[in-house]
Formats: C-alpha cells, structure tokens, sequence
C-alpha cells in the first residue's frame, strides 16, 4: 500500500495563499519528482505530507487515513539538515532508529547506524558533533538518518542540491537501490528538486508546479526504462524531448509574469 492522495488542497499563510487547488494521487511505490520555480510551495507541500503543518482547505491522505501529524512511516529529509546539535552525528542516526525500533540491542542500532553513515560516504562522523561536519556532511548524515529507518515513506526536499557532482550521483544510485530493494513493495517516493535532468533519471512522475499560487501545472510520466544509466540517458530522443517539454513547461510561468507586464532583464537589457 502507502498511497497518498492530496485533495484539493489549499495552504495560506496569514492571508497569503500558498498553494491552492493541488490534486494528486500517488500510487503505492511511485516515485515522484516535484519541481516548479523557487517560491511555488514544493518545501510547503512536502511539510504538509511529512505532517508538520495542516492544509487550510482541502485533505491530504496516506492510505485513506488523514495525514495529522509526523510519523515514522514517512522518512524526511529537509534543506536545513535537522539534526540535533547537541548529539553527536552517529547518536542523531541511533535516536532515529530507536524510535523505527524499539527493543533492538543498542550496539546492533550503532551498528547499523555507522553501515548508513558509511553507505552514504561518512566514514569517520560517528563521535563528530552536527556543527564540526561541512553543510554536504551533515546533508549527507540527514539522508543516512532517513534511509537507515527504512520507511515506506521518503519525503526528499533537495536533498542533493548541496553536494558535490560525484556526491550526488552516488547519493542518486544509492537512493534507486534502496527504493528498488524490496521487489514487489517499493518505497513511495516524493523528492523536490530544481534539476531537470535529476528528475528524469530519478522520478517515474515528474510534477510540474506554477507560482501565484502553488499549483499542478502539469504531471509527466517518465516511462524510459530502468536501469537508467547516465551516460546513455542523456542522448537519448526520449530524454531530449522530455527534458525540453519540462523546461518550457518551467519557463511558461517565467513567460506569464512578462504577460503581466512586468520585465526580466539580463546583463542590463530587458527581454
Ligand atoms: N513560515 C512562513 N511564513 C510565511 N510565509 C512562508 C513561510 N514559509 C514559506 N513561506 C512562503 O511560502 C511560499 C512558498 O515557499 P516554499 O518554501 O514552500 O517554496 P519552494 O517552492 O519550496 O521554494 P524553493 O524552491 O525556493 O525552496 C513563499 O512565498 C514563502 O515566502
């Protein structure tokens, strides 16, 4: 199971409406990528299926029952890292998984802990405190958290935009793997990103998002067979054509706002 259906939602803040009308039916084991320009509610949309805040109209449910409040069938991974400062790195990931497992003996959860740390490139964090890792690092230990309670859940909000190239395509193949491990009961994947190109090699739907309000401009099926590999994908006609039809549909926003009238300029020019 773990479908999520998002019903006509609506989310302001104060009297600013930041998503309005959003309609989505996530099957069980999708994976979904968000994008839109900077500003549409994808981070808002994600904080209302992690639980952290309740939409003003409108419904959002996991498997029909309504999402109310943070859960640890949803994994989260946020931009601002949310690891507790005052534990060391290798305890932030311990904590987690005594929440996801109770009762396991404590030396097999550090245990597990140091393999997620490792599998992610952190080799040597375990006793570092959050604030003596890089932004990447602590990044890096956020996601080693989320995947290593093994939710069927993953709400994913950039969780590679700070990370080096190699970094991130490792962190990519590592995240297909884990979605991809359980044959039959795939993880139900929502990942917000800004890469057009990470979006297709990662997502089975990509969601387009508009601005002035947060809305579905457009749902894209990314059918190019899995595994998908890099450097093959990136030449291939289906990818071109879905790669440029996402970056207009991107752009349409850009291009209404200059249909209001109002003016991007580059290098000092209007356009
Ligand atoms: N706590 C808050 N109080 C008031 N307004 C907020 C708050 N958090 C976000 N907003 C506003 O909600 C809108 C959507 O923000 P959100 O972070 O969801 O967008 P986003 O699409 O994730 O952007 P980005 O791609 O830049 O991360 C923005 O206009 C933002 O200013």
């Amino acid at each position: 199971m773990h479908t999520i259906s998002i019903n006509n939602v609506q989310f302001s803040y104060g009297a600013q409406t930041i998503l309005d009308g959003i309609d989505l039916e996530v099957l069980a084991g999708e994976f979904i990528c968000l994008l839109g320009p900077s500003g549409c509610g994808k981070s808002t949309l994600l904080r209302l299926l992690a639980g952290l805040a309740k939409p003003t109209l409108g419904s959002i449910a996991l498997d029909g029952a309504p999402i109310t409040a943070p859960g640890l069938d949803r994994g989260v991974v946020f931009q601002d890292y949310s690891l507790f400062p005052w534990m060391t790195t290798g305890q932030n990931v311990v904590l987690a998984l005594e929440q996801a497992f109770p009762g396991k003996p404590k030396n097999e959860q550090r245990e597990t802990a140091q393999a997620y740390l490792e599998m992610v490139g952190l080799d040597n964090v375990f006793h570092k405190l959050p604030g003596a890792l890089s932004g990447g690092m602590r990044q890096r230990a956020a996601i080693a958290r989320a995947f290593a309670i093994n939710s069927p859940v993953l709400l994913m909000d950039e969780p590679f935009g700070a990370l080096d190239a190699i970094t991130r395509a490792r962190l990519q193949d590592l995240l297909l793997q884990l979605w991809q491990q359980n044959k039959g009961e795939r993880k139900t994947v929502i990942f917000v990103t800004h890469d057009v190109e990470e979006a297709i090699l990662l997502a089975s739907r990509v969601v387009v998002m508009g601005l002035n309000p947060g809305s579905v401009r457009g749902v894209f099926d990314v059918s190019i067979p899995r595994p998908r590999v890099r450097q093959e994908l990136y030449g291939t006609p289906e990818f071109i054509a879905l790669r440029d039809r996402l970056i207009g549909e991107l752009h349409a926003d850009v291009l209404d706002e200059l249909d209001e009238g109002r003016t991007v300029r580059t290098a000092g020019e209007g356009i």
